[in-house]
């Protein structure tokens, strides 16, 4: 079937320095199988990417190697204008926001919500200083009463609901005011209420403006935040199209990104998918 792949054209040399993220015939090989292959892929600053493909199609494979915790087995990988391998990660790392199950798996279950938001700014999982400065404080809050959970700033992370928690991981995320934002099935397991609140807050941040190039990993076009820009379809590892997210997204590409007959709809902003 006729699937557009465009990969992003960046002709204009001086556009490079607004990449945030540019990857190069990358490919990832794990134990025998191909994680991703032959991937070229550019996001610019103000740029807001939803990152679709069914279960196994490398998206948090993609999500990693942006997020510089995985090396490319081939290709290049420009982050944050640094390529992997010849930078220190761990100089990187605090200039993205990254959330993901795994990230929430390792917060441990007795830490306070202000403490999981605050020590982003350390690097750290777990509170390691007596005092935080009361400017941590005051940003930490901030960045909660924006995701709607300041009243949980005291309850332990232990205690949250799935939901409360993606909002706790998102707000530590924003804490180190990152260059790039980087979200892993934000809305999974949250319910029909839950979803639609995040996907309107995730919305705002998508349309400010001074809110840093975001990237986000989802299954379901229903989770696309209006005010995303572009779309990358991944299939078995491999670019089936990417480009501008009203070019991308079509019942064809959709289609053949997920292997079955399906019919996508557009009703407001919002994109809506099921089988023909
Ligand atoms: N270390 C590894 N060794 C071998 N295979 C791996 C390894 N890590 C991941 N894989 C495989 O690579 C493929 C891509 O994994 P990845 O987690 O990137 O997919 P995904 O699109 O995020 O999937 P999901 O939607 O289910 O989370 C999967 O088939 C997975 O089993």
């Amino acid at each position: 079937m006729g699937v557009v792949s465009e990969p992003t054209q960046h002709s204009d040399l001086a556009d490079l320095d607004d990449l945030v993220v540019r990857m190069a015939g990358v490919g990832v090989r794990r134990g025998g199988n191909t994680l991703l292959a032959d991937l070229d892929w550019s996001v610019e600053l103000d740029e807001r990417w939803v990152v679709l493909g069914p279960n196994g199609a490398g998206k948090t494979t993609l999500l990693r190697l942006a997020a510089a915790e995985l090396h490319p087995t081939s290709g290049t990988v420009h982050v944050l204008g640094e390529r992997l391998g010849r930078v220190d990660v761990f100089e990187l790392r605090p200039r993205i926001g990254f959330t993901s199950a795994a990230l929430a798996n390792r917060v441990p279950g007795d830490e306070t919500v202000r403490d999981v938001v605050i020590s982003a700014g350390y690097a750290v999982l777990g509170r390691w200083r007596e005092a935080y400065e009361s400017l941590d404080t005051e940003r930490a809050d901030e960045l909660l009463a924006a995701l709607g959970i300041k009243h949980l700033a005291t309850r332990t992370f232990g205690t949250l609901s799935e939901g409360e928690r993606k909002r706790t991981l998102i707000a530590r995320s924003l804490m180190t005011d990152p260059e790039m934002l980087l979200l892993d099935e934000p809305a999974a397991g949250l319910d029909l209420g839950g979803r639609e609140d995040l996907v309107a807050r995730l919305s705002t941040f998508a349309m400010d403006p001074d809110a840093p190039a975001m990237v986000l990993v989802t299954h379901h076009v229903e989770e696309i935040p209006p005010g995303f820009t572009h779309a990358l379809l991944l299939g078995d590892g491999r670019t089936v199209a990417s480009g501008l997210i009203d070019d991308v997204l079509t019942s064809e590409n959709l289609s053949a990104t997920f292997g079955q007959d399906l019919m996508l709809q557009r009703s407001g902003d919002r994109f809506f998918a099921r089988r023909r």
